[in-house]
């Protein structure tokens, strides 16, 4: 089973939108959204949610009233002020470290498992997704990454499939480390502006690190041709393959309103652009590249010379 893991080192660039176009071509696969922070792939993929779990990451006191005496040792040990006298007052300051349960003279302080969001198996007009949502002010957004990517991996098993496409975090903390460890391939999504371009390098070096190949897709090149060219240059220089340059387009504007892919809204420029750039995947994986369902939007949308 092969995973390719959409990446981006800073917001914005067009991850998802690639993601989704890219979803939309290939036969076979399992998708994930790890953007945990701020899913919104199941926007563009019609997504109807088949299952809903709880996330539990971390632990919260449960405090039992009738037997705490209102002594205050909880408030005098507890270095982030979050519990007075038996009564936790600021949750969100609680870092759960449970100095108050172990020290409470009356064990009237049980340490519980905190529920830190949900994760949920969808189907999509292009198969089975998985995505997730993490809790207000909850800081686990590693783990939730590696949950969702966890169950899409056991998913994509069962049903015989020999692709995930996962589109990552933005950024290279801990989400994007997540996202990206024992994939097979990342594909850094790189507008030309300069936060992206110093933001690829970043990205280059944590995915060096993994030992993973790393591809490049040049998205809204037309913005700023020079830059565009600074990033192909770089990319030369480092060898790293460019798979795709995708042009401005208000098609993406237009798609994400309609709730649909850029490829089920016709632009001819940028179908041929993200067909071949999905050509490049697949040979690299060497995986299918075709799908019958795309093939069929295909010809009812004429989207191919
Ligand atoms: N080639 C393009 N031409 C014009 N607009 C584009 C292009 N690609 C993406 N966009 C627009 O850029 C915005 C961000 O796109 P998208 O949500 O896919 O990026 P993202 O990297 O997933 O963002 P985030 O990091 O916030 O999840 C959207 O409004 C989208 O329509
Ligand atoms: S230490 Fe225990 S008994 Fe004392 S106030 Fe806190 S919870 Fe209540
Ligand atoms: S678990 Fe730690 S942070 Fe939370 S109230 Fe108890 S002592 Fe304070």
């Amino acid at each position: 089973m092969k995973e390719l893991v959409i990446v981006s080192g800073k917001g914005g660039t067009g991850k998802t939108s690639i993601s989704a176009a890219l979803a939309c071509q290939a036969p076979q696969k399992v998708m994930v959204d790890c953007d945990v922070d701020a899913a919104n792939f199941h926007l563009v993929s019609g997504a109807t949610i088949k299952e809903t779990h709880v996330f539990t990451a971390g632990f919260q006191p449960h405090i039992d009233v009738q037997v705490c005496t209102h002594c205050g040792k909880c408030t005098d040990l507890c270095r982030f002020g979050a519990i007075t006298a038996g009564v936790i007052t600021t949750p969100l300051d609680c870092e759960g470290c449970g100095v108050c349960a172990f020290n409470c003279p009356e064990h009237a302080i049980a340490m519980q498992e905190k529920q830190a969001g949900h994760w949920f198996i969808s189907d999509t007009r292009f198969g089975c997704l998985i995505h997730a949502e993490l809790g207000l002010a909850i800081e686990n957004s590693g783990k939730l990454v590696s949950k969702v990517r966890q169950e899409a991996k056991k998913i994509a098993t069962a049903g015989h499939l020999p692709l995930i496409i996962t589109d990552g975090p933005p950024g290279i903390g801990c989400p994007a480390i997540a996202a990206l460890s024992g994939a097979t391939l990342a594909l850094a999504v790189v507008e030309p502006s300069l936060s992206s371009m110093h933001d690829l390098a970043r990205l280059a070096d944590l995915v060096a690190h993994f030992k993973l190949p790393l591809a490049v897709c040049i998205n809204k090149s037309t913005l700023h041709p020079e830059n565009t060219e600074q990033i192909r240059t770089w990319c030369h220089s480092k060898d790293i393959p460019i798979f795709g340059q995708i042009p401005y387009s208000d098609t993406f504007r237009s798609a994400i309103q309609a709730g649909k892919t850029v490829l089920e809204v016709v632009d001819g420029n940028v179908t041929e652009e993200l067909t071949g750039l999905w050509q490049n995947i697949a040979s690299r994986l060497n995986i299918p590249q075709n799908d019958r369902k795309f093939d069929s939007l295909r010809r009812k949308f004429n989207i191919f010379r």
